[in-house]
Parts: structure tokens; sequence; C-alpha cells
């Protein structure tokens, strides 16, 4: 068989958003292929794609609304063949791809912790009553309210850096921000505490990168299955049907976190009420082979306690 790799000649076109972050993920996807190809890294281009997440930046992200902000454009480059594959934040992704794409190739999950982040505290807990802790997740909200409701939330958008900068410039005391991001651009002492899950279920999928590619390219197809990570992708299984079922998207205050012991599966699930006022939260396990259907199961239960206006307030 004649392998179709990439060439200096004909590259392996990457897409992906431009901010720090995203190239680092981005770098580090070409590394891995490079590597398990044993290729030169002029075989892959890096092109950087512009997404209407990145072009409306002083909105709230609930506000511009539907899903897939910081995906559109590169899944539409990608079926014009402009890319090849894109790379992702999997906490970013709509559990449902477009027609004629595949998502089945993840990179070995990061840290999945929240880091609290501020430059006058050490800790959530040593909060006064009434400090602005900045955010402009859902999810982060709602659960701080809900832990601390004397507390205030302030909007909070923009790169990991512009976000330094609101701290430094006093827009808030204290922010949360992925361990993940924050190890991928080597900025992880910038977190004064990172979260244990117990206390704060992340986003799902936090911390995983995904790489999507043409459901057909099979050029594409064979490179990424030699850098798939299959623990990654069992986790992600049962945590993104945990959230199909919620029909939840980042509008939506959920987190949930899959861990594997063995061949088993734990998925923690947690829903909240925009503002804070109420959590729900339960947990179960299956044998890995199953996943998809424990998160599943795991969301409708949720669902069905919650009830028709939770997500309303
Ligand atoms: N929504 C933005 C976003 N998407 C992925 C990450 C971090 C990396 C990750 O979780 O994989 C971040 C920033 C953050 O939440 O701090």
């Amino acid at each position: 068989m004649t392998r179709d790799l990439p060439s200096p000649a004909r590259p392996l076109k990457i897409g992906t958003r431009g901010s720090p972050l995203a190239l680092a993920q981005a770098n580090e996807t070409r590394d891995r292929l490079a590597r398990a190809f044993d290729l030169p890294f002029e075989a892959f281009s890096i092109v950087v794609i512009k997404t209407t997440g990145d072009r409306i930046i002083d909105r709230p992200l609930k506000e511009i609304g539907g899903k897939g902000l910081f995906t559109k454009e590169i899944e539409a480059a990608m079926l014009s063949g402009e890319v090849d594959i894109a790379v992702h934040s999997m906490k970013d992704m709509p559990t449902e791809q477009p027609e004629g794409l595949m998502l089945d190739c993840y990179l070995p999950r990061e840290d999945v912790r929240d880091a609290f982040v501020s430059l006058a505290h050490g800790d959530l807990a040593s909060l006064p009553a009434g400090t602005v802790v900045g955010t402009s997740s859902l999810r982060r909200r709602a659960q701080l309210l809900n832990k601390r409701p004397d507390l205030q939330v302030v909007e909070f958008r923009g790169n990991v850096q512009t976000r330094m900068k609101k701290l430094e410039d006093g827009v808030a005391e204290a922010t949360f921000l992925a361990m993940a991001g924050l190890r991928r651009l080597g900025m992880a002492e910038v977190a004064k505490a990172p979260i244990s899950p117990e206390d704060m279920l992340p986003a799902i999928a936090q911390g995983a990168i995904g790489i999507e590619r043409r459901a057909h390219d099979t050029r594409a197809a064979e490179m990424l299955a030699a850098i798939h990570d299959g623990p990654t992708g069992r986790r992600l299984a049962a945590e993104r049907a945990f959230l199909a079922a919620l029909d939840g998207s980042c509008e939506t205050p959920i987190g949930g976190l899959a861990e594997l012991n063995g061949g088993t599966v734990r998925l923690r699930g947690e829903i909240l009420r925009p503002d804070g006022s109420e959590s729900l939260a339960d947990s179960g396990e299956a044998s890995v082979e199953d996943g998809a259907e424990l998160g599943r199961n795991l969301g409708l239960t949720l669902r069905g306690r919650a009830g028709e206006s939770f997500f309303a307030i």
C-alpha cells in the first residue's frame, strides 16, 4: 500500500483560531503528527481562521447566542477544502457535528480542574463578602453564587492574557481559568489554587483537545488515528452524552466529569439555575463500553428532576 502522507509539496492544513491558546493547541497537534509519522514540520501548515466568537469581543457570549460560536467558520473552511483538519477545545464543541465532518480524535487530556486566579487573594474561601469576581462562564457564575451568594459577578470576556490584564486593571479581584489552558500556555503559576472537582465540577470535556476532519478524508483519518488517545475518548463519550441528553450548550450551567478506573467509568454531573440558587447533582458508574448510555441516563435523570422552568432564571 502506498501511503498518501503529507509532504512540503502537499501539506496537511491545520485550521485553528488565532488566540495564543488555540495556537499552542495547533502546534501540539502538529508536533504529535510529525513525530508519529517522522515527518518534517513543513509537511503541515497552520491556518488561522477568525470565528464569530473571536470577532465580537464586547458582548456576553450568551447574548450573541447560538451554538458553535468558536467553530462554525473553521468547519466551513474544512468543508470547502481551505483546511484539512481543525483543532478544537472540546469544551467549546457542540455535541453534534455538521454533515460531512467527523470528530473522533482526542489528544491526551490535560488537567481538568478550574483554577482560582487573583492578584490579591489566595483562594475562594478567603474572599471577603462583596468581592467582585469576573467570569463569562454561566457554569462558573452559577457554581460560585451557589456557594458564595455574597459575592458579585461581572462579565469577563477575552483570552487568558486579556483576562489577566483586566485583573491588573482592577475590573475584578478574582477570576477562574481552566488549569489546562494555563498549563498549555506555560502560565500555570498564575493559578493561585487549583479547585478540586469535588468543590467545582469542570465543564464537560474541559482540558481535552479534539481534532475534526472531513468524514471521507482517508489521509486525515489515518493520520489522526495514530495520535488518538483512547482513554480521553472514552471519558468524553460519557460526558458528551450527558450534555446531549440535557440539550446543553455553553449557554447552560452544566458541569460534569468522567473518570476511568480499570474497566469502569464513573460520571458525576451537575446542573444549576443560572442565578446559582439551586444545584442538582448526581453520579453513576458503568462499564466503559456503556459510558455513553450512562451519560445519557444521568442527563435524563437530572432533566427529569429539574423540570421545565429550571434553566429560565
Ligand atoms: N471557553 C474558553 C475556553 N475553552 C477552553 C479553555 C481552556 C482549555 C480547556 O479547557 O481545554 C478556555 C478558557 C478557560 O476556560 O479558561
